[in-house]
């Protein structure tokens, strides 16, 4: 295997374009937040597809923290993508990314948000990441969000605030800072375009974003309303975590040395439906579908794929499993996924290609030269199964089943809860006060996911007779 340091030059646009074609030099109209691995793999790699005329440029922030800036930010936004089938490796430089930068950069993100080019933000952030309630407000019980919702309301005015200093840290209350500027400085209307794996993205961020803005500034939360198109996305393709082997086949497969390649599989697929009203990439080109009705390629997608997944994140982990190609490979997990994707497909409606669809999804599962792992997609439990796995519990039994296939995913995640294995989530606190309930534990951990849950006494004796029959592994 070639050895990054000595072997492979370093990558940027005047290496890269050097040797293979003239840079586009891209103005910047998109702005992404959360550049994280999907983001790469998914928006900026249709971007890069269909954007020949180089008018498209992204610069994209950083969410929590600047590591992905300042590994992208000395090689320009240039990275390798690296899609991995059962078969083989193949290799792209993308080069859509412009610009890579420390989301705390509030000064150059609001530039940005209230320059006339910009006509999209797109937004991978993760579901946790909007740290809103289930109904789409603003989660006044996170300190982050109230301490943003001072700053704003202090400092949204009539001018922009001389200093940035203390200024929001949550996506929302940037994003809201964002729209303030773009409307002080009359730049006209744009689209907000989350990819996270939410149902009905669009609506839902719009609804946190219009709250927040009403809290801290009037005027500016009616100007989102009349100007800012919120557009719902069905956002696939599997990306694991890149690893320090990543970096050396992506030197081998290019001879550049690529500080935070991102390996995907060779699947994709956007769905998506709303507004442009600035315009957009020709992302149709590339196989992306503009729909009317989202609803049901969203459900589809999130039942079947997430929703299996989570089960296999837990249920899988139970049995011993770390990644999702060794769980489906386990016939006892595969035939949970198959109970659950027939509770699924009951309440999935007609049209949608169910068989196929599970076909292929098995095809992908079982590619192993993914290494998904289970841990990674096991994080922020409460809210990912509020949205994979209750919706289904809730229909079954509603057509007089019990949910057995669907209340395992959270039987096996309140096995591994009360078993104190690392499960990284936003509602860390929550946990803490249920799993510390003077009342009945299991009650309270499944309320915290969804509360009607919690008041339906069979439900509660299956996700019981699940999570007391499992053998937790250690943590
Ligand atoms: N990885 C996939 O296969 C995949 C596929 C479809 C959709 N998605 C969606 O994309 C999201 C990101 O996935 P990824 O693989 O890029 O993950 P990642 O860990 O590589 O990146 C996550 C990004 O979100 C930011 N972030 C995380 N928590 C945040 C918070 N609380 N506030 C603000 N920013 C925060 C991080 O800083 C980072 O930029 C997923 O949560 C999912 O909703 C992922
Ligand atoms: O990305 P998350 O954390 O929302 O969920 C983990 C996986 O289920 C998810 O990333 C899938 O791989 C993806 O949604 C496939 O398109």
């Amino acid at each position: 295997m070639t050895n990054i340091a000595s072997a492979s030059r370093p990558l940027n646009r005047s290496t890269y374009f050097d040797s293979h074609r003239t840079d586009a030099s891209r103005g910047i109209r998109i702005v992404h937040v959360g550049l994280g691995a999907f983001s790469r793999a998914h928006q900026a790699w249709y971007t890069d597809v269909v954007d020949e005329a180089g008018e498209w440029g992204i610069s994209a922030f950083t969410g929590r923290n600047a590591t992905a800036a300042d590994e992208l930010a000395p090689q320009d936004g240039l990275f390798t993508l690296i899609e991995r089938s059962a078969v083989g490796d193949s290799a792209t430089i993308v080069s859509s990314i412009v610009e890579a930068v420390d989301g705390a950069r509030l000064d150059r993100f609001v530039e940005l948000l209230a320059a006339t080019p910009t006509a999209l933000v797109t937004l991978t952030v993760t579901e946790a990441g909007y740290r809103l309630t289930p109904t789409g407000e603003p989660n006044r019980d996170d300190a982050a969000v109230n301490r943003d919702i001072d700053w704003l309301s202090s400092a949204l005015g009539h001018v922009l605030p001389d200093s940035f200093e203390g200024g929001p840290v949550t996506t929302l209350g940037r994003l809201v800072l964002g729209l303030h500027a773009r409307r002080l400085a009359g730049s006209g209307p744009l689209a907000i375009v989350p990819c996270d794996n939410m149902p009905d993205n669009g609506p839902f961020v719009k609804s946190g974003v219009l709250a927040l803005a009403r809290l801290v500034n009037a005027e500016t939360a009616t100007w989102i309303a009349d100007n800012v198109s919120f557009v719902s996305t069905s956002v696939d393709r599997i990306t694991p975590k890149t690893t320090p082997a990543d970096r050396e086949t992506a030197a081998t497969l290019t001879g550049f040395a690529d500080r935070a390649p991102v390996v995907t599989e060779p699947f994709r697929d956007w769905v998506l439906s709303g507004e442009f009203p600035a315009g957009r990439p020709a992302w149709e080109k590339a196989g992306a579908r503009f729909v009317d009705e989202i609803e049901p390629f969203e459900r589809r997608k999130l039942w079947l794929l997430n929703g299996a997944h989570s089960l296999l994140a837990y249920a899988g982990r139970l049995r011993g499993h770390e990644t999702v190609a060794a769980a489906i490979g386990d016939p006892m997990c595969l035939n949970w996924v198959n109970e659950y994707w027939d509770a699924a497909c009951a309440h999935l409606g007609d049209g949608l290609d169910l068989d196929a669809y599970r076909a292929a999804l098995l095809d992908r599962f079982e590619n192993a030269r993914i290494e998904h792992r289970l841990a990674q997609i096991g994080m922020e439990g409460v809210t990912k199964l509020r949205v994979r796995a209750a919706p289904i519990i809730l229909a079954e039994r509603a057509a007089g089943r019990t949910g057995e296939a669907p209340i395992r995913a959270i039987g096996a995640w309140v096995a591994l809860v009360m078993a104190g294995a690392d499960l990284p989530d936003a509602a860390a606190e929550g946990i803490a006060a249920a799993l510390a309930s003077a009342g009945d534990v299991l009650t309270e951990l499944v309320r915290l996911i969804d509360p009607q849950l919690a008041d339906d006494a069979s439900v509660l004796a299956g996700i019981r007779s699940v999570a007391t029959e499992s053998l937790p592994t250690p943590a």
